[in-house]
Parts: structure tokens; C-alpha cells; sequence
């Protein structure tokens, strides 16, 4: 379905997204360009696609993924859609942007082109990761085949327009939030003696396997935690400070705060 694959901003997430693509379509001509080009020539080597301007992506490939950050979206589209509108074979835009849906990223390309609006999340770089996404002006057969191009990011996931701002909080941005977490439980230990980088190893697995031991298990959090918290132990201690401090709460707030976000991007 997708002969040629584009990637037009290889940074973090749209670089991550391309090699996922790679895997998923390993038959497929990879293409890619960045504003600072030694990166897309490295990704292109890697992938054994080419590095290309953007205009030669909007110009030849079936599948466009649009690895740009929102504020510069506009800039980018502008550029390639008279290039886009002399097309006459189909092609799919595919948007990571944050806060951008599909119908304002046809209004910037110049047309009810068919596009894709997917959230990844930077764990797709190992192949653990979420991708949320729907289609707007697209076939079921694009979709279907998108969701089987991306199935070596991690986690594929069709999902409602409206509520991918939502998703993004907390799978797209959550990384960041865990990666928080990670760090904060480090320094615990680090002032409790631990040496940093086995503070760091410990953290970063607990939360691997707590999440595997989850999911693996169909268990809910609530029993997760109690399965920890001995009568009179240790843990229901660290638990009451973590509530005392407001720690779920704040983690609400964060996730609604970028949906707050989002939501102002995208006007
Ligand atoms: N990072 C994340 O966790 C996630 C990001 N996203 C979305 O992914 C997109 C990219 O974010 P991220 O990867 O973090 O950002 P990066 O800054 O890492 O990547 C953006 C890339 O776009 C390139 N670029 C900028 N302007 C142009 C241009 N005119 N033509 C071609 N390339 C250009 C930049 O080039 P240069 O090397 O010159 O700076 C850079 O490599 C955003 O829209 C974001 O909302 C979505 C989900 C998660
Ligand atoms: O911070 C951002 O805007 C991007 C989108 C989701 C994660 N990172």
C-alpha cells in the first residue's frame, strides 16, 4: 500500500517513528529530510533510505509522516503545497503534532488531502512505545495498513479524533512524567546511600516490571499497591507521604495541563 515512505523533520520522535516504519514495511523506499541535513543523512543511512529535500518527500511519497514541531508546521506546509496540489497519484499526510488534527493540517497543506493525525511517544525508539491515531479523508485500507506499519513501534491504537489531546497527555507526554519520577525515586535512594547509577538501574526496572507485572496480569493499580503495602510495613509509610503531598493530584493536573495545551496549539 505505501511503496514510499517520507519523513520530513527527523528529530527525536519523527526519527523514531521512521524506523518503526522501516520495520513494518520492509519492502517500502524510505525517504527523509531535515533542516539541518546531517541528520536525515544519518537516519537515511541507518534505514538505507535516502536523505532528500522536502520537497522531493512531498513530490514522491505515498506515506508522508510530518516530524516537525506545531509552531513550525505552517512554514513547512506552505512551502510544499504547490507541490502537493500538482500531484495526481494518492498519497496520506501523516502528522505527529501535538494540538494539530487533521482538518488543520489540510487547511495549512492547501487540501482535503487524506491524513493521518498519530501521537507516538519516544519509547517507540525500542519498540515499546504508544501510537495513537485516526484518519481523516482516508480509506479503511490506509488505516489498516498504517496500523500494520507501525506495529513495531509498541502499542498501535485506533482511536476517536477528539480524543487523542487526551491520549497525548498521558501516553505522549508521559514519558517525561515517568522519566520524573525515575529520577526523583534515584535521588531518594542516592540520599538514603545508594551510589547513583545502581539507584537509577533499580528505579528504571521497578518500573518496567511494575507496568509488565500489570499488565501481564490484568491487575488494577489499587491492587498492585496493596500488594505491597505489608500491615505496619515499610511502604504504607512512603505511600502516606506521597498522599500527604498530593502526589496523585498532581499527576492529574499534569496530564490536564498539556491537554490545556494542546487544545491552545491547535487554535
Ligand atoms: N518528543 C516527543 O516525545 C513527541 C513529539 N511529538 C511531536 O513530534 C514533533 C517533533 O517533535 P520532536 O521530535 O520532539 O522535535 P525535534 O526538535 O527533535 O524534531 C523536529 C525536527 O524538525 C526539523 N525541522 C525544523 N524545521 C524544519 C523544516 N523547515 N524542514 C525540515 N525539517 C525541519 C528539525 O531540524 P533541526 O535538526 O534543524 O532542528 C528537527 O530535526 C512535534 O510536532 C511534536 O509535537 C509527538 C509525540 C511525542
Ligand atoms: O511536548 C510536546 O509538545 C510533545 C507532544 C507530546 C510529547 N511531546
Amino acid at each position: 500500500m505505501f511503496s514510499s515512505i517520507g519523513l520530513i523533520g527527523a528529530g527525536t520522535m519523527g526519527s523514531a517513528v521512521l524506523q518503526a516504519a522501516a520495520k513494518g514495511a520492509p519492502e517500502a523506499a524510505l525517504y527523509c529530510s531535515n533542516r539541518t541535513p546531517a541528520k536525515a543523512q544519518a537516519l537515511a543511512q541507518q534505514l538505507g533510505g535516502q536523505a532528500v529535500d522536502n520537497a522531493a518527500v512531498a513530490r514522491t511519497c505515498s506515506l508522508i509522516f510530518l516530524g516537525v514541531k506545531p509552531q513550525m508546521m505552517a512554514g513547512v506546509l506552505a512551502d510544499l503545497a504547490p507541490i502537493l496540489a500538482q500531484r495526481t497519484d494518492r498519497f496520506v499526510l501523516a502528522s505527529m503534532a501535538a494540538g494539530l488534527d487533521a482538518q488543520a493540517i489540510q487547511t495549512l497543506a492547501g487540501g482535503k488531502y487524506p491524513v493521518i493525525c498519530l501521537m507516538p511517544n519516544t519509547p517507540v525508539a525500542v519498540g515499546a512505545g504508544v501510537v495513537q491515531y485516526y484518519g481523516v479523508d482516508t480509506t479503511q485500507e490506509e488505516l489498516d495498513a498504517f496500523q500494520t506499519l507501525m506495529a513495531p513501534a509498541g502499542l498501535v491504537d485506533s482511536i476517536e479524533p477528539h480524543l487523542l489531546p487526551a491520549a497525548s497527555g498521558v501516553s505522549g507526554c508521559g514519558p517525561a512524567f515517568c522519566a520524573l519520577f525515575i529520577e526523583a525515586l534515584a535521588d531518594g535512594g542516592v540520599a538514603c546511600g545508594l551510589p547513583r547509577a545502581k539507584a537509577l538501574a533499580y528505579a528504571a526496572q521497578m518500573v518496567e516490571g511494575t507496568a509488565k507485572l500489570m499488565m501481564e496480569k490484568g491487575l488494577h493499580p489499587g491492587q498492585l499497591k496493596d500488594g505491597v503495602c505489608s500491615p505496619g510495613g515499610t511502604t504504607i509509610q512512603g505511600v502516606r507521604v506521597l498522599e500527604e503531598r498530593g502526589f496523585r493530584a498532581a499527576a492529574m493536573d499534569a496530564v490536564i495541563a498539556t491537554f490545556e495545551k494542546s487544545q491552545s496549539l491547535g487554535k
